[in-house]
């Protein structure tokens, strides 16, 4: 069933959406005359499973659905989110509408379930801009779509709406009319703080809180990544020399899991500390160049760009998987990577073999995040625990913003405690 309709608010959107198309040359597009645009909206019902499936195993985001639904803290105001859409996320998109909010939401290039998407427009009436497929100039113009609705809260993922709210001209009027907003990933708030010093209202950092770190980024993360890499290759992880560059949450995490599997797994950290912590915990430590001449895998998990250029890929060996797990596809550079290659050819769905005369690399899922464009992203527990912390911070932001300062900064303790303790209940004394 289609819950949302064409009114005069979607009419002004399309027309501005049409003319934003038109300014971009590279990447001709029209958005459709109705307030969203997904791949196929036929795939509904399959996206609709999807949803159900991951909210059997979200028992605290199904308790704070019941909750809002009765409370409407949400009630007339418009969310506008960059997050990644894919069936955790429906249930927390559930939550946020119950809760009386209007919902537009993008994802990430290589992330979305195109299933997903379908059914939050058709169940839901969520505005959804999202494709799976879409390259990140799409990306970047379905956030301006998101931000053409005039959210008045945000909920960002890599800093991508903050960045146009503070330098398009377009966009300029929402530094007055934006309440707060969140920003769920170590990218982003990067960004935040060292880029835009964003000081116009209060956006907490979900990925501050040591729930998010410890649990989503090193547990969750860990795990997704390993099971992304086998979807995406179906090889043997055991006695494979894999070289994980950057061991911060999601790299440490993700190298213990890798040696789980029976992976001889270096490090490759340019922070001392976080180095010398890699080699505590057991594990070879080494510099990029040293270390990628031996490898059968390379992964990168940094959250900065170019971390593998030219002369790293010059320095591979024949046939190196290669994949990123951190925010960015740019910790990878492929166009540098194609510019080497004569013949590039997809041999699975999430493989890419990149021919360079002496030598063939495979990059897997075109550097997007392996874990969530090969595989099904986080754990769904985990991602109940983190969305929970989304949830709980939107709605302080709601009923409470005068209550932050306004500057990036970490989630409320008391909003932490919260859902570190609802996750006992749920994990723990069931
Ligand atoms: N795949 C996912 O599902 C997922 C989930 C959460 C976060 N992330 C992303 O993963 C990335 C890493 O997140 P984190 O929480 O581990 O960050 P972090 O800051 O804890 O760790 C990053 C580490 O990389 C190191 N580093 C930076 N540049 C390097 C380089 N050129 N060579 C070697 N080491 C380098 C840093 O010193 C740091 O220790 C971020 O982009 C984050 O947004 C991905």
């Amino acid at each position: 069933m289609i819950l949302f309709f064409l009114n005069s608010s979607c009419s002004n959107i399309c027309r501005n959406s049409l003319t934003m198309s038109e300014s971009l040359t590279e990447v001709p597009m029209t958005l459709s005359l109705d307030n969203y645009q997904v791949a196929d909206l036929s795939l509904a019902p399959e996206g609709t499973k999807r949803i159900a499936w991951a909210k059997h195993h979200m028992p605290i985001m199904r308790s704070l659905i019941e909750r809002l639904e009765k409370e409407q803290p949400f009630r007339g105001l418009t969310i506008g989110i960059c997050l990644h859409v894919e069936a955790k996320t429906g249930v927390w998109l559930e939550a946020l509408t119950k809760g009386g909010a209007k919902v537009v939401i993008t994802g990430s290039p290589g992330s979305t379930q195109d299933e997903t998407a379908a059914a939050l427009v058709t169940d839901y009436g969520v505005h959804v801009f999202a494709k799976r497929d879409e390259s990140f100039e799409e990306h970047i113009h379905y956030c301006k779509a998101v931000l053409q609705f005039n959210p008045d809260i945000i909920s960002d993922n890599g800093a991508d709406l903050h960045e146009l709210i503070f330098t398009d001209p377009q966009f300029e009027h929402l530094q007055q009319h934006i309440i707060g907003a969140t920003e769920e990933t170590t990218t982003g708030a990067n960004r935040l703080r060292e880029d835009f010093k964003s000081n116009k209202w209060s956006t907490l950092i979900i990925n501050d809180t040591m729930s998010k770190r410890i649990i989503e980024n090193r547990f969750g993360v860990g795990s997704s990544v390993v099971d992304g890499i086998m979807r995406a290759t179906n090889v043997m992880l055991h006695g494979k020399k894999v070289v994980v560059v950057g061991y911060g949450y999601c790299g440490s995490g993700t190298a213990q899991r890798l040696r789980g599997m029976g992976a001889h797994v270096t490090v490759v950290e340019i922070n001392p500390l976080a180095k010398l912590e890699a080699h505590l915990e057991g594990f070879y430590t080494a510099q990029l160049a040293d270390a990628l001449p031996d490898a059968d895998m390379v992964i990168t998990i940094t959250g900065r760009d170019d971390t593998l250029q030219q002369q790293h890929f010059e320095l591979m060996r024949d046939k190196t998987i290669i994949a990123n797990a951190g925010h960015f596809q740019r910790e990878i550079n492929v166009a540098a990577l194609q510019k080497m290659s004569n013949k590039q050819q997809q041999i699975r769905p999430h493989v890419t073999a990149y021919d360079l005369g002496n030598k063939q690399l495979f990059l897997l899922s075109n550097a997007n995040l392996v874990n969530l464009s090969a595989g099904d992203g986080n754990p769904i527990e985990i991602m109940d625990l983190g969305l929970a912390l989304q949830t709980l911070s939107l709605e302080r932001i709601a009923l409470d913003a005068k209550s932050l300062t306004k500057t990036p900064q970490p989630v409320p303790y008391d909003i932490e405690l919260k859902v570190a303790e609802l996750s006992c209940e749920h994990w723990i004394n069931h």
